[in-house]
């Protein structure tokens, strides 16, 4: 026969501290939520959803004898046969043993005593009740032990009314918090989590998490996950990830630490926020989350590591470097190789050939140890999962032909090599709710056709009249250095967030960035994946982008969680075949609705905007020619040399010096030119601002001709 646990009920004062709901813990069906009631020495067991309609009967019913336990604590425990109460006096610390005689009549009905002098029974006594071999039962009829059963009944009392209220009180926050959460029932999502999803106002779970969690709890299947951006994918994989890790924790005996769950994202940026994102929502667990990534300290990363977390968040190349390097937490890393749950975020940019060789590393080590392969939940998300096109010209070259070909993967062969690449050795569920345009359903896309030269003054022009979070990407580093100076004269603050920059500047830019709801990043495709930043109103594509995937990813950056959002592409005469490609590709058959500009503001701000092109150009020349000649003069002084003009290079010849002052003297010219321009366009107001709280983007007013169209409604009237 199963042996059964002892039940210590300390004092009252110590109640909540060391409930009888740990006494359990270890016994009970999973299934239930924790909540145990004592009722006249027999334990019953509640569903949470149900504990409070229990709890009113164990009320009513504490005079007289329950019939039947609502539900057993297992099928042997028969508590009232097999257990005795065993009274400690705390401040003796001795121990009188007592029976609880099953014929007793006292033990279902108890007398009623002032409660003052209930409490200080309940809190001057221990009762512990353990189990007993029927040999050792003590004699009936005794009155010192009548009275005893008196006292233990009250305690037990005191005790019962203690846990109804608390039961009363959790129960009563349990039905509230799953009558609040209705729309995630049926998706097994653990109770903790429910009550962080609650705090975070998500109240209805979104499609693709719907569709995931009940094959990734239930059914513990591998998941490939494909949805649109912005459409809660972190969750969908983060919370069966955490039910997983629960349940593991909750059947193991062993206490020893070890990785869970490893958790693989492309940019440092997405990994912090993972990490958030889960963290957020094991808020009501014990659960650790850890991000590990490059450009930052590698030792307060491992001393992060050395708390042992459930979950580690990484990028590969500091993951492999770590994993490598530091025999501190050798061991604890160790345990990546068997951990029973990977998830690769962004995972058609991750396995990318030659992207992170670290991705292969560490996942060749996890497949080699097939056993621990076979148990492994894996989980592969991305907005562009399935996504399929014609593979660039350079990377399908046909042998026979001599000649570039294009060829298209198929999404079954795509989702193969994806398969094969993580080492999911069991049939994985294909989730994908993706349509065909690949962008989320509230976007509004645009685009601006204009030569390379314009391009500013048509940013100047939108940025100036269309205020709110705006995120504008570039195809090179070079391009975000050259319109940080121009715009820096037009006295706009743009942030720039690139992979030459120092980490912790990065991050910084990017909190800037999402601390204003006015602010502008400037990014390189560092930002384009998984980066959720909250109400980001405008993607800009100053430059085509060069893959499809990639035009999704960027535009993803807004219109997230169902918000509105607005993309606009510049198109110049490079980019125009670049422009046609990704249209295609998207299935988008009409070309994008042009974004309506107000030809006379934008006339008006071209002097200033020609201007600031031409000092920056003119800086960026002088800047250049003096560096040089401060080179030269410095290499002929440490030299011991006097230069004459003729030794002088081409460069620094009198006539070149002549040159340079002119042009500095011109440089005057301009910026005095140019701060009366600014100074007055300043002045100007502009009234075109959109009202960001309705979420649509109003049109500038001198657009507007009594229509009250916003942009977007503009935009959509005109092309459908
Ligand atoms: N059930 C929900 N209800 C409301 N908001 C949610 C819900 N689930 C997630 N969100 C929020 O939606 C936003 C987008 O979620 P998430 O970053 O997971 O999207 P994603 O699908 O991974 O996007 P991407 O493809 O760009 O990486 C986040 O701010 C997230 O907190």
């Amino acid at each position: 026969m199963k042996t059964h646990p002892v039940f210590k009920l300390t004092p009252l004062s110590q109640w909540k501290k060391v409930p009888i709901s740990d006494a359990f813990d270890s016994e009970l069906n999973p299934e239930f939520g924790g909540l145990e009631v004592l009722e006249n020495y027999e334990c019953t067991v509640f569903r949470d959803g149900e504990a409070q309609s229990k709890a009113n009967e164990i009320r009513s019913k504490t005079k007289q004898p329950v019939s039947k336990p609502v539900r057993q604590f297992n099928n042997n425990f028969k508590p009232n046969r097999e257990c005795e109460l065993e009274y400690q006096s705390e401040s003796q610390g001795q121990t009188e043993m007592e029976s609880e005689s099953e014929s007793d009549p006292n033990a279902a009905s108890p007398v009623k005593m002032p409660k003052k002098k209930k409490r200080k029974i309940a809190s001057s006594k221990a009762l512990v009740l353990s189990q007993t071999s029927p040999s050792e039962k003590p004699i009936a009829g005794n009155p010192k032990v009548k009275r005893r059963k008196v006292i233990q009944n009250e305690i037990l009392n005191t005790v019962i009314d203690q846990e109804v209220a608390e039961v009363d009180g959790n129960a009563m926050k349990n039905k509230n918090l799953l009558s609040a959460m209705e729309a995630w029932k049926d998706l097994f999502v653990p109770l903790p989590v429910l009550k962080s999803l609650h705090e975070l106002n998500f109240l209805t779970p979104t499609l693709i998490q719907g569709l995931t969690l009940p094959s990734a709890i239930r059914d513990r299947l591998d998941i490939l996950g494909a949805a649109e951006t912005g459409s809660g994918k972190t969750l969908a994989f983060g919370i069966p990830v955490i039910d997983k890790i629960l349940k593991l924790k909750q059947a193991e005996d062993s206490v020893e630490s070890r990785v869970y769950a490893l958790v693989l994202t492309p940019t440092r940026e997405l990994c912090v926020q993972v990490k958030q994102h889960l963290a957020a929502a094991a808020k009501y667990t014990q659960l650790n989350v850890v991000s590990i990534f490059g450009g930052l300290s590698s030792q307060k990363q491992v001393r992060l590591l050395k708390s042992r977390p459930e979950i580690v968040v990484a990028t590969p190349g500091r993951l492999w470097d770590i994993m490598n390097g530091e025999e501190e937490i050798e061991e604890f890393l160790s345990t990546i190789v068997e951990c029973p749950l990977l998830v690769i975020d962004e995972a058609d940019k991750m396995v990318e050939k030659g992207h992170f060789e670290e991705l292969t590393k560490i996942l060749n080590l996890m497949k080699n140890d097939e056993e621990s392969s076979k148990r492994r939940q894996c989980f592969v998300f991305s907005a562009t999962l399935t996504y399929v096109h014609l593979a660039p010209d350079r990377l399908k070259v046909s042998k026979k032909k001599k000649r570039k070909k294009s060829v298209k993967i198929s999404k079954e062969s795509k989702l193969n090599e994806l398969i094969e690449t993580v080492g999911i050795l069991k049939r994985p569920k294909v989730i994908d709710v993706t349509v065909k345009s690949q962008t989320a359903s509230s976007l509004v896309e645009s685009c601006i056709f204009c030569t390379q030269s314009e391009k500013d003054l048509y940013l100047y022009y939108f940025l100036k009249n269309h205020e709110g979070r705006t995120l504008i990407f570039t195809n090179s580093i070079d391009c975000i250095r050259r319109l940080l100076s121009v715009f820096s004269l037009l006295k706009k603050t743009l942030l720039p967030l690139h992979a030459s920059m120092h980490q912790k500047q990065r991050l910084k830019n990017l909190e800037r960035f999402t601390q204003s709801e006015t602010g502008i990043l400037l990014a390189t495709d560092v930002a384009a994946r998984g980066l959720d930043i909250p109400n980001v109103q405008h993607v800009i594509h100053y430059q085509v982008p060069r893959t499809a995937e990639s035009y999704v990813h960027r535009s993803g950056r807004t219109a997230r969680a169902l918000k509105d959002g607005l993309s606009v592409v510049f198109v110049d005469e490079k980019d125009i075949q670049g422009y046609k490609k990704i249209l295609k590709s998207l299935h988008k058959d009409d070309a994008l609705s042009p974004f309506p500009v107000v030809q006379e503001d934008l006339k008006q701000l071209k002097p200033i905007v020609s201007l600031a092109q031409r000092i920056d150009t003119t800086t960026h020349r002088t800047e250049k020619a003096r560096r040089h000649d401060d080179w030269f003069v410095k290499m002929a002084k440490d030299a011991d040399l006097d230069i004459s003009d003729g030794e002088r290079s081409d460069e620094n010849s009198n006539e070149q010096l002549r040159k340079n002052a002119k042009e500095r003297r011109q440089l005057e010219k301009m910026k005095m030119e140019f701060a009366s321009l600014l100074a007055g366009i300043d002045g100007q107001s502009y009234q075109g601002k959109y009202p960001t709280s309705s979420g649509k983007l109003m049109l500038p007013k001198s657009m507007k001709k009594n229509t009250g169209s916003t942009a977007i409604t503009l935009i959509s009237k005109k092309w459908k």
